[in-house]
């Protein structure tokens, strides 16, 4: 089944990464906010945005069956791999039916389901690689291993990418048969760009930033806190 006329978009959640930033005992995509864990409200964002035919999440090895308890019937669960790059592409390994791929973040829990729908509505309409960004506040600097500052971009030039990412799925696939295992890109469309092919970016949201740290984390439970009822079978979520 498709949503709509321009093939099968299938999500990837990459939801396997440890959240060391983070600090908690919980592996980060199991971590609550008002009672339903990242990965969840991620998962039900995806399939409230109306876009997204299939959900497939990559979780930690020793927690598969911990993810498929928390989340909806029919949503795959695969495991994951060392770094978020290998996560994805077990993803794509487990859905090889895709005309669409999406990536989204685990850790994006808050994102809007109307940037959801904005990156598919983009790929709709013939562009092949396209990326959420907003526009940095704070001026960025490159650094030598010392610290010592060896330049500054020019900051009307930079953006803060944030995900979901979409992509014409043999391009992904094209992508990632190309990826090196040695310089692994901190996201999906790096690799993209790596072919020379061109990605194109739409307004991102602030409410999709990415849950990082322990302030990242209290700014997500305060915003969730007076909004979010937890679903029946996701309150109080643990691991066993
Ligand atoms: N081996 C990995 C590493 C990361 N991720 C996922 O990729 C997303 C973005 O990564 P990040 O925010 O860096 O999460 P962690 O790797 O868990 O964080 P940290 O780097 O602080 O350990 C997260 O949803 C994370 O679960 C993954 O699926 N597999
Ligand atoms: C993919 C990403 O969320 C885009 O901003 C980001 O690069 C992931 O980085 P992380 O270090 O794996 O969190």
């Amino acid at each position: 089944m498709t949503t709509a006329s321009g093939g099968r978009v299938v999500a990837l959640v990459p939801a396997a990464g440890r959240g060391v930033r983070l600090g908690e005992q919980t592996p980060k995509a199991f971590v609550t906010l008002a009672g339903t864990s990242m990965m969840r409200l991620s998962v039900d964002g995806l399939l409230a945005s109306g876009v997204v035919d299939h959900v497939v999440v990559v979780a930690p090895a020793e927690l598969i069956g911990a993810a498929v308890a928390l989340l909806p019937a029919g949503v795959q669960v695969v495991e994951g791999g060392a770094e978020r790059i290998d996560s994805v592409r077990a993803g794509i390994a487990a859905a090889p039916d895709a005309d669409i791929y999406l990536v989204h973040d685990a850790a994006r829990a808050l994102t809007p389901t109307s940037l959801i729908a904005r990156v598919v509505a983009e790929l709709r309409s013939g562009r092949k690689a396209v990326v959420p960004a907003l526009e940095v506040t704070d001026t960025i600097k490159t650094v030598d291993i010392l610290g010592g500052v060896t330049g500054t971009p020019k900051r009307s030039e930079l953006r803060g990418i944030q995900t979901p990412q979409g992509f014409d799925a043999a391009l992904m696939r094209r992508a990632y048969e190309a990826a090196s295992a040695d310089d692994p890109a901190t996201d999906d469309a790096g690799l993209v760009e790596r072919l020379g092919e061109r990605v194109r970016t739409i307004p991102g949201d602030p409410l999709a930033f990415k849950i990082t740290t322990q302030l990242d984390l209290t700014l997500a439970r305060a915003l969730t806190a007076a909004t979010t009822k937890p679903a029946t079978n996701t309150a109080d979520e643990g691991l066993g």
